[in-house]
């Protein structure tokens, strides 16, 4: 395993990745329910889900506390929960349909909204978990921390729904935002920003593919001038950790 920065960097082959994001997450969620009762936990879109798989079965399905999950998302796209698009609809299928998480404590965005008002809306139920305590604040820059964000990354190098060259990712101030020009479909999304994403305690990027090669490249690999692009961005209070596999990794 290499180390860069705070961020380590595992390279995986076949099943392994999601033979040890499974035990990585189960290790994170074990800490935080029991130093204090509660996981909080964010989802992108994508692939993660599907890396996710192993979660749902023995020994996770019955040694995690699933019940002291809080679930979030990343970022989501502005469409019915039940439209292929949703990634609600992706973990509900993929992921939350197959482990007892109440859904009281699954925070979906409300499809109901317009981009604008979604994003809005999400911002404001974040701020009344953290009155309530259930999500803290980062001490030095005081933005919502959440235990564990997972993300994924385009071949363009975007994260969330933060997209290279857009102004969103210069966003500074919001928790929460939103996107009507996205360049990946569908078009309009809300997103978390990036101050959020780095005050987590734990964050993992979770890339695979040829296509991602070249920007895994230019954020890891050693380039006299970088490309600043989104995931170069990435980089959390807490842990980093990066699971690749060797297609993402073959020009490192
Ligand atoms: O809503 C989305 O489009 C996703 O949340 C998005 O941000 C995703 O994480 C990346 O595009 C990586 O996608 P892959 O994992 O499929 O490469």
């Amino acid at each position: 395993m290499a180390e860069t920065n705070k961020a380590a960097v595992e390279v995986f082959e076949g099943e392994d990745l999601a033979v040890s994001l499974a035990k990585y997450v189960a290790d994170l969620s074990n800490k935080f329910t029991s130093e204090r009762g509660a996981f909080t936990v964010c989802l992108s879109g994508g692939s993660m889900i599907e890396y996710l798989r192993k979660l749902p079965e023995s020994p996770y399905l019955d040694s995690i506390e699933w019940s002291k999950w809080q679930v979030f998302w990343l970022d989501e796209r502005v469409v019915p929960k039940t439209h292929e698009d949703s990634n609600y609809k992706l973990a509900l299928d993929g992921l939350l349909c197959k482990v007892p998480i109440p859904p009281g404590n699954v925070y979906a965005i409300n499809d109901t909204l317009s981009a604008e008002e979604a994003a809005d809306d999400y911002e404001t139920r974040i701020r009344e978990l953290v009155d309530k305590n259930l999500i803290t604040l980062s001490p030095s820059s005081g933005f919502p921390k959440f235990d564990l964000v997972l993300l994924g990354m385009g071949p363009d190098g975007h994260v969330a729904s933060l997209f290279p060259g857009h102004p969103l990712v210069q966003e500074n101030k919001r928790w929460v935002t939103f996107i009507k020009d996205s360049p990946k479909p569908p078009p309009e999304r809300i997103t978390l920003t990036f101050p959020v994403i780095n005050a987590s305690a734990y964050a993992a990027l979770v890339v695979t593919g040829k296509k991602e090669a070249d920007a895994i490249h230019s954020v890891l690999g050693k380039s006299e001038n970088p490309i600043k692009l989104p995931v170069a961005l990435v980089s959390p209070e807490g842990e980093l950790k990066w699971f690749l596999d060797k297609d993402a990794a073959s020009k490192l």
